[in-house]
């Protein structure tokens, strides 16, 4: 089975403008709900792929209840922990001339919340799947991915994490499966400026001396390099479209990677897969379809560069 865990879910709240005026008043000309966050895009997607998943994580308050109803009505399964404080975040998406957003902060966890999910996750088996992916409300602490990994350490479980700064490089340790920094979070990790696909690779190539076993770095419209386990270098363009709402274009791009490795454990069909998938949901305003992940797969191509 695969898990997906959203420890920060939220209600993405996608507003088209035709201009953003800062201190002014904004009128919207078309808006969208979606329940959102990292995990559950991933969920998501994996679904749209044909694969059956369980998006693990905490929802609260009226916004959390929204949550689980949409999700419950496109039959995903999902096993939460209702927090009895605060509400889910809504997170606000403006797409204008260009793509503004505003995450909230998410409600407070609490210990005995905590250890509700890490019950769950020890009951995991040998060959499950695990995606962390997102942030964490800023009063956890930023080892919560590397408590995690720890646990299941000696269990023979592929670890994917989606993550960025120090949640991310601490659980490298524990050598997950697969982590997506795009080429941004990349910069800020090492504190560098990328100017060429070398860099890229350089970088990308001290996660993986760090611990990670396959590294995916996402660079938006640029599409994305892999370093594989046996340290091939795979590349891979983009589709053709029009960009609607590129949130969750990374998610979608995980989901797609998750779907294309289980096929036939080939990192080409995972990379041309994922990168299907982040191209379609960015040309879509919710996420991708699988008819459009399959128009747009057509037109991928995975080059090697080593
Ligand atoms: N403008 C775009 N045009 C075509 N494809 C895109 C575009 N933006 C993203 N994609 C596809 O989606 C993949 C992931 O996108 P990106 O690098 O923006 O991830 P991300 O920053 O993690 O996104 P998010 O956090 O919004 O989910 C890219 O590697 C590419 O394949
Ligand atoms: O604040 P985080 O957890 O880093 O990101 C949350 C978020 O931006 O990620 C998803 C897209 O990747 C959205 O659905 C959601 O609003």
């Amino acid at each position: 089975m695969i898990y997906t865990v959203t420890l920060n879910p939220s209600i993405d709240y996608v507003v088209k403008l035709d201009d953003l005026k800062k201190g002014d008043i904004n009128r919207t000309v078309e808006e969208y709900v979606y329940p959102g966050g990292k995990g559950i895009n991933v969920s998501l997607i994996l679904k749209e792929l044909g694969y059956e998943s369980c998006a693990l994580g905490f929802v609260s308050g009226f916004t959390g209840v929204y949550i689980q109803s949409i999700l419950s009505e496109k039959n995903l399964k999902s096993d939460f922990i209702n927090l009895e404080n605060g509400f889910t975040r809504i997170n606000v998406k403006v797409k204008s001339k260009e793509e503004t957003e505003i995450n909230g902060q998410g409600p407070h966890i609490c210990e005995e919340k905590l250890n509700m999910l890490y019950e769950k996750i020890d009951k995991l088996n040998s060959d499950d799947i695990l995606v962390l992916a997102g942030s964490i409300p800023s009063t956890l602490d930023e080892r919560l991915y590397e408590n995690i990994m720890a646990r299941i350490q000696n269990k023979n479980i592929k670890v994917i994490v989606d993550a960025t700064k120090k949640l991310l490089l601490n659980v490298l340790k524990y050598k997950p499966f697969l982590i997506k920094p795009n080429n941004n979070e990349l910069e800020e990790m090492f504190n560098v400026k990328l100017e060429s696909i070398d860099d890229v690779v350089f970088y990308g190539n001290k996660l993986k001396e760090m611990g990670a076993q396959n590294v995916l770095v996402s660079m938006g419209k640029d599409g994305a390099l892999l370093i594989t386990k046996d340290n091939q270098i795979l590349r891979s363009n983009v589709g053709r479209g029009i960009v609607k709402n590129s949130v969750g274009a990374g998610d979608s791009m995980v989901a797609g990677f998750i779907g294309g490795y289980l096929k036939n454990h080939k990192y080409e069909e995972a990379l041309s897969l994922g990168a299907a998938s982040g191209s379609a949901t960015a040309f879509s305003y919710d996420l991708a379809t699988n008819d459009f992940i399959k128009i747009i797969k057509s037109e991928i191509k995975i080059e090697t560069l080593n």
